[in-house]
């Protein structure tokens, strides 16, 4: 290979490095994962400023497109959720990375510079400064569905660490699960008489604002109500729907990154070139009257979309690619899949996908054309190649993620008198036999109940408590469990010798 040089802000162009030098710290992130770099960070780079294009001869592209607007463009401080190595990395790297975004042809390489700070989350000064700063405007959020903590209505008041962080809120110290960060952060702004701002959920959960208000003010409440009213006059809380495949990131695509752009960059991203953002504009009726109170990025200059009714958005998306995700990440490695495009190539897990996608299709509050259109774009961001996402990454945490993407349109099936279906009960069927039999695989504390003596019963008392009880939903996941079953002892032409005595 040619020379490799360490990427830093030097190998930006020189408008982008213009552009980021005005970059106006107005966005805190918490939860510095991949998907934060291939979307959030991606949006705001495009929504304002120059491009951040390579100066470099090699580079295939720019991550940003957008003439500046006359406003400072925005930048982002972003904090890790637990531990302190992706801020150290990027910051070694003045928090420039590349996103290669990768489609079933090729890989197009980018610079992105719109994070123009990277602090590990245990740092409980720096998050309080940040927060508390007057130039901070929003907050996201991509830190897993199961760290809200959310139980009905609030977190979970009763778990260790939520309440570990109300003791020591309540004694002034710091927290450290998702709602109390939040919640000790909003106290600082409080304190420092910052105003108001507004807290952004992309985390995939239905109505992930809500979820974030709730958890949010539980805490607060336990902690000084005087606290919680303040929060709930000053921050408002949006929810929004994301997309864009990101897989974490392998040895190999760093490889090809460096490739593309002559770079060594140890925070390389991968996406798929899809992206979708849909925001609601939607106000709580005793919080901030606008949604964004403190303002914005125009990320609907980089294609995000406002709407006042998200419902339809998110239930299209996590019914749809959520759900068919998580039924390919269960039932795939017990045939001996890996990677979605594998299982993608198996009948067996795409005749179960289809039922599942027609299953939701009957209840979701769209167009048939918008749904069929939506099926077969994903149809064909599924079986992309050259995006190896692995099933094993997916099939972390399912007991937060099953209510959310299997049971939600299953309950509404049932309450229009639809029968169960067998697409939604393998998804479940394949979860049990995943967390009952393959208990190297499972990441998920949730699920640490069910062992191999586990009914279908125990699993839906979990994922579905008001199921549990009925015949039909139980009937129908048992019936899907013997047909897994049954192909799990028929050889099949799609098993290599040694997968055919492995799952059992
Ligand atoms: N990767 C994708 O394709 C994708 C697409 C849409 C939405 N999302 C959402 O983004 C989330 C993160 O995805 P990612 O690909 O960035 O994952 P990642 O593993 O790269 O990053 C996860 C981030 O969340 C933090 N985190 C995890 N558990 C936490 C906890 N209990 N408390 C605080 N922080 C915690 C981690 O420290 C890390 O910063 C997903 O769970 C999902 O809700 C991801
Ligand atoms: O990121 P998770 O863990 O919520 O779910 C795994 C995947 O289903 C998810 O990341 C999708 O790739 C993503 O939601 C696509 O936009």
């Amino acid at each position: 290979m040619p020379d490799v040089s360490p990427l830093t802000a030097a190998a930006l162009s020189a408008p982008a490095r213009a552009v980021r030098e005005q970059r106006r710290p107005g966005v805190v992130h918490l939860g510095l994962g991949a998907f934060h770099r291939s979307h959030q960070a991606w949006y705001t780079q495009r929504a304002g400023g120059s491009a951040g294009s390579v100066a470099a001869a090699g580079s295939t592209g720019a991550a940003g497109s957008q003439e500046p607007t006359g406003e400072r463009p925005w930048g982002i401080v972003a904090f890790t959720g637990r531990r302190p190595d992706a801020a150290a990395t990027l910051a070694e790297q003045d928090c420039v990375y590349t996103l290669v975004t990768r489609s079933a042809d090729g890989d197009e390489a980018s610079l992105v510079d719109a994070i123009v700070a990277a602090h590990d989350g245990g740092d409980s000064e720096v998050w309080r400064a940040a927060v508390a700063s007057p130039e901070t405007a929003v907050i996201t959020l991509t830190v897993t569905e199961a760290a809200y903590r959310h139980v009905d209505g609030g977190a979970d008041l009763a778990a260790p660490d939520v309440m570990a962080d109300i003791d020591a809120l309540r004694r002034g110290e710091s927290a450290s699960t998702v709602p109390g960060r939040l919640v000790d952060g909003l106290r600082a702004r409080r304190g420092a008489d910052a105003g108001t701002l507004a807290v952004v959920s992309c985390d995939n959960l239905t109505g992930n604002g809500d979820i974030a208000r709730d958890v949010v003010l539980s805490v607060a409440n336990a902690v000084d109500s005087d606290l919680a009213a303040w929060i709930r006059a000053n921050a408002s809380f949006v929810s929004s729907m994301v997309d864009r495949i990101t897989p974490a990131t392998t040895e190999a695509d760093r490889a090809d990154a460096t490739r593309l752009t002559g770079f060594d960059d140890r925070a390389v991203v991968v996406a798929e070139p899809f992206a979708e953002w849909v925001l609601s504009t939607r106000v709580a009726a005793d919080g901030p009257t606008d949604a964004f109170p403190a303002g914005r990025p125009a990320w609907e200059s980089a294609g995000a979309v406002f709407v006042d009714d998200l419902e339809p958005y998110e239930h299209r998306k996590l019914w749809l690619l959520n759900a068919g995700h998580s039924l390919l990440a269960y039932l795939g490695p017990l045939l001996g899949h890996e990677t979605i495009d594998e299982a993608m190539s198996d009948p067996r897990c795409t005749e179960p996908l289809e039922q599942l996608w027609d299953e939701a299709a009957e209840v979701l509050p769209l167009p048939a054309d918008e749904i069929d259109d939506a099926r077969a774009a994903l149809r064909e961001r599924f079986r992309n190649p050259r995006i190896r996402h692995r099933l094993r990454q997916i099939a972390a945490d399912g007991s937060v993620k099953l209510p959310v993407r299997v049971v939600a349109p299953l309950r509404e099936r049932l309450a229009r008198g639809l029968p169960v279906g067998p697409g939604a009960a393998t998804a479940l069927a394949a979860w049990h036999l995943h967390v009952s039999r393959q208990a190297d695989l499972v990441s998920d504390r949730g699920a640490a109940g069910l062992g191999a003596e586990s009914s279908v019963s125990d699993v839906l008392e979990l994922l579905a408590p008001d199921l549990a009880t009925r015949p039909e939903p139980v009937a129908a996941v048992e019936a899907a469990e013997d047909r897994i079953l049954r192909l799990l002892d028929t050889p099949d032409r799609h098993r290599s010798p040694q997968q055919q005595g492995a799952p059992a």
